[in-house]
C-alpha cells in the first residue's frame, strides 16, 4: 500500500465524523444561524491567507521544477480565490487584504494554523504537503457528500463545500497530483518520516472536525478566558 492510500485508509473515519459533525449537517438542512455562518467566514478566510504562507513553503521547498509548477498554480487559485472572496464579503465584515491580517484567530484556528506552520522549518516537502493536503481532501469529500444528499438550496447553504471543478478533481487535480508527490517523496523517506507524515495528515483531518465544532459553538478567546478564570469550563470543550 502506498503511503497515500495509507493515510486516506487511516482518514475515514475522520471523515464520516466530519459528515456527521452538526455544522455539516446544518450547510445541508440549511439551519445554521447568521452568527454562525459569519464566525466561520471570518475564521475561514484568515486560515486561507495563513494557507499561502504554507503554499509558499511548498513552492520553496519543491524536490522538482514540476512540483514548484504545481504548487505555483495552486498558488495563483488560492489568491484568486481569496480576492474573490475579499470582494464578496458584506459591509458588516469589510475585510481586505490590508486588515485581514489582523483578523482575530480564535482557538481552534490558532491551533490549526500552528500545526501546518510547524511543519515549514522541516524543509520537506513530504513533512509539509500534508497538513495543506488534508484539508483540500477533506472539503472535496465533505462537497462528494453534501452534493448527494437532499441539501436545502438556499444561499448561503448552497454554495458551501462546492471545492469542485477540473482543477481539484480528476486524475489531473490538485488533490490526485498532491497524493503523487507525498508517494513520489516517500520512496526516498525513512519509515520514520512517512509516520509522520501521515500523522500530520490524520491530525489536520481531526483539526477540521474541530474548526466546525469551534464555528458551531462560536468558540472565542473571551469563551477560554471566562472558562478559566470564572470557572465555567464543561460545556466548551
Ligand atoms: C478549515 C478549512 N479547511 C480546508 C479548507 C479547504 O480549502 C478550508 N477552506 N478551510
Amino acid at each position: 500500500m502506498s503511503l497515500s492510500q495509507d493515510m486516506l485508509f487511516e482518514a475515514e473515519p475522520y471523515l464520516v465524523a466530519n459528515e456527521k459533525h452538526p455544522f455539516v449537517q446544518g450547510i445541508i438542512h440549511a439551519t445554521l444561524t447568521p452568527e454562525q455562518l459569519r464566525y466561520y467566514d471570518e475564521q475561514d478566510i484568515a486560515f486561507e491567507y495563513n494557507e499561502v504562507g504554507i503554499i509558499n513553503a511548498l513552492i520553496d521547498n519543491s524536490t522538482t521544477t514540476e512540483q514548484a509548477l504545481l504548487f505555483h498554480k495552486r498558488q495563483d487559485l488560492q489568491l484568486t480565490m481569496l480576492r474573490d472572496w475579499l470582494h464578496r464579503e458584506p459591509e458588516s465584515m469589510p475585510h481586505n487584504w490590508e486588515t485581514l491580517k489582523q483578523t482575530p484567530i480564535q482557538p481552534i484556528n490558532q491551533l490549526y494554523r500552528q500545526h501546518m506552520a510547524a511543519t515549514v522549518q522541516t524543509h520537506s516537502v513530504l513533512q509539509i504537503l500534508p497538513s495543506f493536503a488534508a484539508g483540500e481532501w477533506m472539503y472535496i469529500e465533505l462537497g462528494r457528500f453534501v452534493s448527494k444528499q437532499a441539501r436545502v438550496e438556499k444561499e448561503p447553504f448552497q454554495s458551501f463545500l462546492t471545492m469542485g471543478g477540473d482543477d481539484f478533481l480528476g486524475p489531473n487535480g490538485f488533490i490526485q497530483q498532491f497524493f503523487n508527490i507525498i508517494d513520489y517523496e516517500a520512496k526516498s523517506a525513512t519509515p520514520r518520516e512517512q509516520e509522520r507524515a501521515k500523522q500530520t495528515f490524520l491530525k489536520s483531518c481531526l483539526l477540521e472536525w474541530y474548526f466546525w465544532d469551534a464555528a458551531y459553538k462560536q468558540i472565542t478567546w473571551d469563551d477560554w478566558q471566562n472558562a478559566a478564570l470564572k470557572g465555567k469550563g464543561e460545556s466548551l470543550l
